[in-house]
């Protein structure tokens, strides 16, 4: 059990690389860190801490995520567990509360409730009719905050350090 796991939930790959930041920065810091979707995780026996994190569509985490969380819920209560979403787009990226299942499982483990970074939607990676429009407004662009995530991860890449 040496590694730590950072899974993601992605439709457009937004939050792909986020995780994929957040693995970066934590790899700096001597841990060994493994990349995967969601989707592709049975069981996080072998990991000895765990970041997931899913973009918000229309205020849900995306199901493979939660599918995570939800068949592993006993091994995360015995490892360390932190959360993020991505979505807000436009001027307003006030913090979205995570659905309200997500809260339960997390308050249920231990683990703070999910951090939010902003998202991104482009006309290049839309998919979809109502994404496409939204895409031509407002809410059209990248508001991820790469230093915003970076802090966040350094100080989940200190207490692993801490932990070790
Ligand atoms: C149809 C649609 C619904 C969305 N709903 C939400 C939402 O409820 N809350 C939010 O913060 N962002 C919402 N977003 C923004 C996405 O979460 C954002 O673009 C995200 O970064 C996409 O991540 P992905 O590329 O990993 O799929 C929505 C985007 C689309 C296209």
């Amino acid at each position: 059990m040496t590694e730590i796991l950072v899974a993601y939930a992605t439709k457009t790959g937004a939050t792909k690389e986020i995780a994929e930041a957040i693995a970066t920065r934590i790899r700096s810091a001597s841990h060994e860190v493994v990349v995967l979707d969601a989707a592709d995780v049975g069981s996080v026996e072998l990991f000895k801490a765990v970041v997931l994190g899913s973009a918000l569509y229309a205020g849900r985490w995306r199901r493979e995520a939660v599918k995570l969380l939800t068949r592993n819920e006993k091994l995360l209560h015995a490892r360390p567990l932190w959360l993020f979403h991505s979505g807000p787009l436009g001027t307003d990226l006030t913090p979205w509360r995570a659905p309200r299942k997500v809260r339960e499982i997390a308050a249920r483990i231990g683990a703070d409730e999910p951090i939010t970074f902003g998202g991104r939607l482009t006309p290049e990676t839309a998919t979809g009719f109502i994404a496409r429009k939204m895409a031509q407004g407002p809410m059209a662009g990248d508001f991820r905050d790469w230093d915003e995530i970076e802090r966040w991860a350094y100080t989940i890449a200190e207490r692993l350090v801490a932990a070790r």
